[in-house]
């Protein structure tokens, strides 16, 4: 983890945070000022419907999309006042992601998937892989690591991406739909093993999910509603 936070201090903050869209020709206000802090370490579960806005939310928080209004505050550092370079070094340094579909490389392998973000911050290449393989390794894919994404199960290829997330140490993991796109028994499974890795590795997590039961295994739930936490 990062260590230049203050203490006490929550790594992710958000006041009043509001995003509309025009949608043909209507205006729709998805987000209407969500107020919500993230202390260092937490696991937060995002539940909503379809629709309500938890993919906008997260959005926002990975610093990857403009036309917000509001505060947004990651590591202590105010996003809007921070130049498209900063906000990608803040986001290189503090999160990492995990998305519905494992959006992996199709031709590196399994280590290869979780060396490269390592690479791209500079770590050298022996110490990214030994971290690929300490992390796949402690996923249940040590078997597994130079096999491509199309030679790897469903299951098996969200725990990949999941090492990726994890690869550079981030303070805060943004995860949309980590599970949604497997069977009931393989999200049970991939979920307790991310929630574990997280845990261990001292990270917060922000996780969208519109799945009641798998929410309950985090520490605190927070309910998007007519685009304000309830
Ligand atoms: N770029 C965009 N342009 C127009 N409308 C958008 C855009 N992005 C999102 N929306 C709209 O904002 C609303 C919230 O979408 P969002 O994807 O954040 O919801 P969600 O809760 O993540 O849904 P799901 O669980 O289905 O992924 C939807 O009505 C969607 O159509």
């Amino acid at each position: 983890m990062n260590s230049s936070l203050t203490p006490g201090a929550p790594i992710v903050s958000l006041k009043e945070l509001k995003r509309s869209f025009e949608q043909g020709g209507q205006r729709i206000d998805v987000l209407r000022g969500v107020n919500l802090d993230i202390m260092p370490g937490e696991i937060v579960a995002l539940l909503g419907p379809s629709g309500s806005g938890k993919s906008t939310l997260l959005q926002a928080v990975g610093l990857l999309e403009g036309g917000f209004e509001g505060s947004i505050s990651v590591a202590g550092e105010r996003a809007e006042d921070l130049a498209t370079d900063q906000r990608t070094r803040l986001r290189r340094e503090h999160l990492g992601f995990v998305y519905q579909f494992h959006h992996l490389l199709p031709d590196f392998d399994a280590r290869e998937n979780v060396v490269m973000p390592q690479m791209i911050l500079g770590t050298p290449r022996a110490q990214c892989e030994e971290r690929a393989d300490s992390l796949l390794t402690s996923l249940g894919l040590g078997g597994r690591l130079t096999h491509r994404p199309s030679q790897l199960s469903g299951g098996e290829q969200q725990r990949v991406a999941v090492a990726r997330a994890l690869a550079n140490r981030p303070t805060l993991v943004l995860a949309d739909e980590p599970t949604g796109n497997l069977d009931e028994a393989t999200a049970d499974n991939v979920l307790a093993q991310f929630l574990a890795l997280v845990r261990g590795e001292g990270s917060a997590a922000l996780v969208a999910t519109h799945n009641e039961r798998l929410a309950g295994r985090m520490d605190r739930v927070v309910r998007l509603k007519d685009g304000v936490l309830i």
